[in-house]
This record gives C-alpha cells, structure tokens and sequence, in this order.
C-alpha cells in the first residue's frame, strides 16, 4: 500500500521582502492558492495538515475550501526550520549559511523533522493520499529523506511558493519522488520564492 505525500509550499507572503517572519498572502500569493487548488481538485485527499504560521494557513484555507470535505489541521512539525546543521562532508560554501544560526535552531530543527518523518515517511496499510502544506526548508528536508541523502542536503534544494511535490512512501521499497516542485499549473507570473527564475 502507498502513502502520498502532496507537499506545498505556502504562497507567496505579503511584504516577505522587508524581512517580516510572517504575514497574510500578497494577492499573487492568493492566486497561486487558488492554482493548486484547481490542480488537486481531484485528488481523494484524507487528511491535510498545515503549518500554524498565517501564510501557510492561509494557503490551505483557500486550498481546502476549493477541496470539499477537507479540513487542514495546524501541526508544529511543519513550522519553518532549519532541518539539520553542517556535517564534515558538506561543501564549504553551505557553511556562511550557518553564521547566522544558532545551535538552539538546528536542535530544535533537527527534533521537529525526526518527528515529521516519523510522522508521515512511514508506510501506510491503505493507501492514503495526504496533503502538507508547509515552507521551503521543510520540503527540502523531506526530499533529501526520501533519498536517505545526508541531512545537510535539504540545503541547495528549493521549491516555489505552491509548487507541487509528491512523494509515494511504501512497505519494503525505498520512497518514490513522484515529481518535484511542478509549477505547470502557475503561469510564469505566480512562479514566485526560487533564488532562480524558472519561466519555463
Ligand atoms: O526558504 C527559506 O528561507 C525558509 O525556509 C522560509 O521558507 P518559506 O518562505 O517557505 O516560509
């Protein structure tokens, strides 16, 4: 049996460029809401789940209310994070990253994602189709999980604010990255949050 994990990132947030942690959804960011909606409108979700942070549940206010009989529920193991500190073998140019982070951050992060991955990167009896609705790093982690990568290596891996992730958790076989950051259902001006462009 499989367990999918549709993994999105919140849309873009108001006035993210001044620095604010968090905020209400710029009007792109509510159309970029409303695009993913639309693109797992027939998914047959069983659950979603969200990170407490407003643009994140504000995200999944607008996707579940286009996704009947879906309710998202706040879980603190999607919070923002740092998922893993530096480890010997990561590239040095990652480390300047690390300057500004604390070692209260990467403990911290490192617990959350333990339980997140015990949480959700565990199989299934029936198969089961699950919605998370979190940031960037987090999905980044998830990624290099399910590729048993170091930990270190959610670093360099990023997503759109609400592109799509998948990926298939199954018994006795290593986790499927199903697709990774789809953006076809955002037109190149909602394609907003990678340190790339991407119109293509
Ligand atoms: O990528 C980042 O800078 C942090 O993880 C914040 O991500 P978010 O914009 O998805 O909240």
């Amino acid at each position: 049996m499989s367990r999918f994990l549709y993994l999105v990132r919140h849309g873009e947030q108001r006035d993210a460029e001044f620095g604010l942690p968090d905020g209400p959804l710029s009007p792109r960011g509510v159309r970029q809401a409303r695009a993913i909606a639309e693109r797992l409108g027939g998914v047959p979700f069983d659950a979603a789940f969200t990170s407490p942070l407003q643009r994140a549940q504000e995200t999944a206010k607008i996707m579940t209310e286009r996704l009947p009989s879906l309710e998202a529920e706040p879980s603190a193991l999607l919070m923002d994070c740092i998922p893993a500190g530096p480890s010997p073998d990561m590239p040095h140019s990652f480390e300047s990253f690390f300057g500004g982070v604390t070692p209260e951050e990467i403990d911290a992060g490192e617990a959350q994602m333990s339980d997140a991955f015990s949480e959700w990167m565990t199989p299934s009896r029936d198969d089961r189709h699950e919605l998370l609705i979190t940031h960037n790093f987090v999905i980044a982690a998830f990624v290099a999980h399910a590729f048993g990568a170091a930990p270190w290596r959610w670093m360099g891996v990023n997503q759109a604010n609400c592109g799509l992730t998948i990926i298939r958790v199954r018994s006795a076989k290593p986790p499927v990255l199903l697709t990774h950051n789809d953006l076809g259902h955002l037109p190149a001006e909602l394609r907003t949050g990678l340190p790339v462009d991407q119109p293509y």
